[in-house]
């Protein structure tokens, strides 16, 4: 598991590190570890000489870039070009120093000269070392230094300090401008940036051991890897059976929507649910029976249900048979089992389910989400899929915190939000190919999720371990192309013992 913690828990960690040390150990350390990983990736090509270029704003983070382009040059030993290029009036003025001891060639990018001279270098970097901004930054960019990071040559390897800048070190805000990381070497252990929305702009992550201690600090964020599945996932042992295992209700679908229970029940039953009911009208009761032998049909015993894949929460012809699905979500939700509530039985919650022990995982995508806060939340009037999708981790958050429970945002990248004053961190996962998102995608996660929660995981758990196993099965299904949600189901049970088998989850 990747655990990030927050910029202000980082910075007291650092004070602790630093007493007693010299004043710049902790930025010498940084900087040497940085310099290692810059060393790693300069061209081989022995007839040219590579051109490293660190642009270098105005706090530590700069600071940082400038020591390593100094150590970069005692590392390497070969004849190397280096340049700083200042986004700011001021720099780092240790790090300037140390840099200019080395030979390092410096631009002035606040004035006219020196900023052509920038553009030009830029453009022909091999490696650019991006120390603009740090865990001091936010979201966005000065015009300035948007202008220089455009300029940056497209077969640049681009090496974030820290944190890509322009990105909101706290992951909280993603936004698409600002520097686009190759890889990003970070200091002490990663922060929510890291394992957040806007992690994909960090590329490759190296974190640098400068002697923080955060062992005792609780995480902000964290990201479930390949290896967590063994230690999360609920193995039968040779005195468990069907019961034991955990039996999931599932109220979905209705005469309009047949698919999304099957695709629901099947995605279950593959995970290894002890036991599957079904409770549906006919229509969708003669698919599921014809595709899913092995569900049962019909209210009965359960450890956890999955409400709302395809239910009209409001029949149009409020027929008898509709309604009577709308009844069943409703006996579930009021009930005090744990439940995944997704889709249609989103629009039947008002406020925190009455049970309220009840474990509770809500599975919206962006647009159910808006909807969901438009209608329960008394001070938004009308939430946008846009503006969600625009800070998803925030919207998650307020309706964890509106209905006291998880909240499993989906998309692109997974949110896991659990309910307020929990302690716990918010997951993130990104595990899927794009083209997991396809229509019944959906209801095969909240399948899933269901058969995890009715074996006994908690919503934090079985909601981004879901998002996991859905994404490297979505995977696995057709590396590299188009897959159906009928396969990403199906996919289940090979996905899952692959993770189970990894040598370094048995250790
Ligand atoms: N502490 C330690 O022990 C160690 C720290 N280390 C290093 O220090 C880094 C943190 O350094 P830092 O605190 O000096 O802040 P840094 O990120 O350089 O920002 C400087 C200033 O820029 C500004 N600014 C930010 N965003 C902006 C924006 N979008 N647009 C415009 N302006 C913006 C903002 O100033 P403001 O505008 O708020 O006045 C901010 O204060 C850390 O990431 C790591 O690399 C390591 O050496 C290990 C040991
Ligand atoms: N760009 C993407 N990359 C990876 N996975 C995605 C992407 N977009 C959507 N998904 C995943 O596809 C699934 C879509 O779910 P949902 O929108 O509920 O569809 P449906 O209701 O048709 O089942 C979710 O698991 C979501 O995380
Ligand atoms: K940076």
């Amino acid at each position: 598991m990747i655990h990030a913690w927050s910029v202000d828990d980082v910075r007291a960690a650092e004070e602790r590190a630093a007493r007693g040390l010299p004043d710049d150990e902790l930025m010498q350390r940084a900087a040497q570890g940085l310099a290692a990983v810059v060393a790693a990736r300069l061209p081989a090509d022995p007839h040219t000489q590579p051109l490293v270029v660190a642009l270098v704003g105005g706090g530590n983070n700069g600071g940082d870039a400038l020591h390593a382009l100094a150590h970069l040059a005692a590392l390497v030993g070969e004849p190397l070009d280096l340049v700083a290029v200042l986004t700011g009036p001021q720099a780092h003025e240790a790090g300037l120093a140390a840099a200019r001891e080395v030979g390092v060639e410096v631009h002035d990018a606040t004035t006219e000269p020196g900023r052509d001279a920038a553009v030009e270098i830029l453009g022909l970097a091999d490696v650019v070392l991006d120390g603009v901004y740090g865990i001091g930054g936010r979201a966005g960019l000065p015009d300035l230094v948007a202008a220089l990071v455009d300029t940056i040559a497209e077969d640049a390897h681009v090496v974030a300090v820290d944190v890509p800048s322009g990105a909101d070190p706290g992951g909280e805000v993603p936004t698409g401008e600002g520097v686009w990381a190759d890889e990003t070497v970070t200091f002490g252990g990663p922060k929510p940036v890291h394992v957040l929305g806007t992690a994909d702009r960090c590329g490759l992550l190296t974190v640098v051991d400068i002697g923080l201690d955060l062992d005792e600090v609780t995480p902000a964020a964290q990201r479930l890897e390949h290896d967590d599945l063994a230690l999360l996932w609920p193995v039968p042992g040779p005195q468990d059976d069907k019961y034991s295992r955990g039996v999931l209700g599932v109220v979905a679908g209705g005469e309009s929507y047949t698919g999304a229970p099957a695709l629901c029940v099947t995605a279950a039953v593959e995970a290894g649910a002890g036991m599957v009911r079904y409770v549906g009208p006919p229509g969708p009761t003669a698919l599921v029976r014809q595709l899913v032998p092995e569900a049962v049909h019909g209210a009965g015993r359960v450890q956890a249900w999955v409400v709302g894949p395809g239910l009209d929460p409001a029949p149009e012809s409020w027929d008898r048979l509709g309604l009577d699905q709308v009844a069943a979500a409703r006996r579930a939700l009021d009930g005090d089992l744990p439940c995944v509530v997704d889709a249609g039985a989103l629009d039947l919650l008002d406020g925190p389910r009455e049970h309220a022990g009840a474990r509770t995982l809500l599975t919206p995508h962006a647009g159910e989400l808006a909807r969901l806060i438009s209608r329960v939340d008394p001070d938004v009037t009308e939430l946008t899929r846009e503006q969600v999708s625009a800070e998803p981790v925030r919207w998650a958050r307020r309706a964890a915190q509106l209905l006291r429970c998880t909240v499993l945002l989906k998309g692109g990248t997974t949110y896991v939000v659990p309910p307020p004053g929990s302690g716990l961190p918010v997951r993130a996962q990104a595990d899927a190919p794009a083209w997991a998102g396809t229509a019944g995608s959906g209801d095969v996660l909240a399948g899933l999720a269901g058969a995890l929660l009715a074996a006994g995981l908690d919503p934090l758990d079985a909601g981004s371990l879901a998002a996991l196993v859905h994404g490297v099965a979505a995977h696995d299904a057709n590396p590299g192309g188009p897959v159906r949600a009928l396969a990403i189901a199906q996919q289940l049970p090979r996905t899952v013992a692959r993770l189970l088998a990894r040598p370094e989850a048995r250790r």
